[in-house]
C-alpha cells in the first residue's frame, strides 16, 4: 500500500462573522517543504482562517483535509503544532516543567529540552516560573515547544511579536530547517519574512 502524500487542504472555505463575509470558497493545497503566510489588514480573518485550519472552529462552508481526509481525527492533532497569541504557556510552572508537560503530550521532535533551550537563548532560566519572563521571553519558550515534539505541520499566529532582530532571525531559521527536513507552515504575519519565494504561498484576506 502506497502512503498518501502529506497534504494540508482548504476547500472552499468560508467564515462569517456577526453576517459579514470575511471569506468564501477559499481553496489552496500545501504540500512537504512549504508555507502558507496568510496576509491582510487588522480584522481581516487571518485568525479565523487558523482557527479554522486547527480544528478550533468549524468553517461556515468548506472542508479542511489532512493528508486527503478530514481533520477531525487524532492523527492531524498529532501532526499539528499551534503557537497562538496567548503562547500556550502554564504561566505557573517553570520554563523546564512548561517544556516536559509538552514532551511528554507529543512525540520527540529535533531536539532535547536543553538544545531547544540554547537555541531559543533560554538557556539558564531552566527553573524560572514562565510568568517572571519577558514577553519575548515568553514568546521564545512558546516557540521552543516546537522544536522538542515532532509535528509536520505548524501553524503560527504572529510568530514574530515581541521578538527582538535575534529572535526574529532564529525563527525565521527554523522555519527554513523545518521545512528543508520536509515540515509545512502556515503562518499570519505583519512582518516580511525571509524565506525562499518558491516555498512561499500567499493568501491575501481583505
Ligand atoms: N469570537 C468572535 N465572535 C464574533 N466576532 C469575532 C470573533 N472573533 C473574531 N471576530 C471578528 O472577526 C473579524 C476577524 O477577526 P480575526 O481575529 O480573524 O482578524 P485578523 O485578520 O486575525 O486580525 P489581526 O490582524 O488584528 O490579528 C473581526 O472583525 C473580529 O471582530
Amino acid at each position: 500500500m502506497t502512503a498518501k502524500p502529506v497534504t494540508l487542504t482548504g476547500e472552499r472555505l468560508s467564515c462569517i462573522r456577526d453576517d459579514r463575509v470575511l471569506f468564501e470558497a477559499l481553496s489552496f493545497t500545501l504540500t512537504e517543504g512549504q508555507v502558507l503566510l496568510l496576509e491582510g489588514k487588522n480584522g481581516s480573518g487571518k485568525t479565523s482562517l487558523l482557527r479554522i485550519l486547527c480544528g478550533f472552529r468549524e468553517a461556515d462552508a468548506g472542508r479542511v483535509l489532512w493528508c486527503g481526509e478530514e481533520i477531525d481525527d487524532s492523527r492531524y492533532y498529532a501532526d499539528m503544532a499551534y503557537v497562538g497569541h496567548l503562547d500556550g504557556i502554564k504561566k505557573e510552572l517553570t520554563v523546564l516543567e512548561n517544556l516536559a508537560v509538552s514532551l511528554a503530550l507529543g512525540r520527540p521532535g529535533y531536539f532535547s529540552i536543553g538544545e531547544a533551550l540554547e537555541k531559543v537563548r533560554l538557556a539558564g532560566y531552566d527553573d524560572v516560573p514562565a510568568q517572571s519572563l519577558s514577553a519575548g521571553q515568553k514568546r521564545r519558550l512558546s516557540l521552543a515547544r516546537l522544536l522538542i515534539t515532532h509535528n509536520p505541520l505548524w501553524i503560527l499566529d504572529e510568530p514574530f511579536t515581541s521578538l527582538d532582530k535575534a529572535g526574529i532571525a532564529l525563527i525565521e531559521s527554523l522555519m527554513r530547517e523545518h521545512c528543508a527536513a520536509g515540515g509545512m507552515i502556515v503562518l499570519t504575519s505583519h512582518h516580511d519574512i525571509d524565506l525562499h519565494d518558491a516555498l512561499v504561498q500567499r493568501i491575501h484576506l481583505s
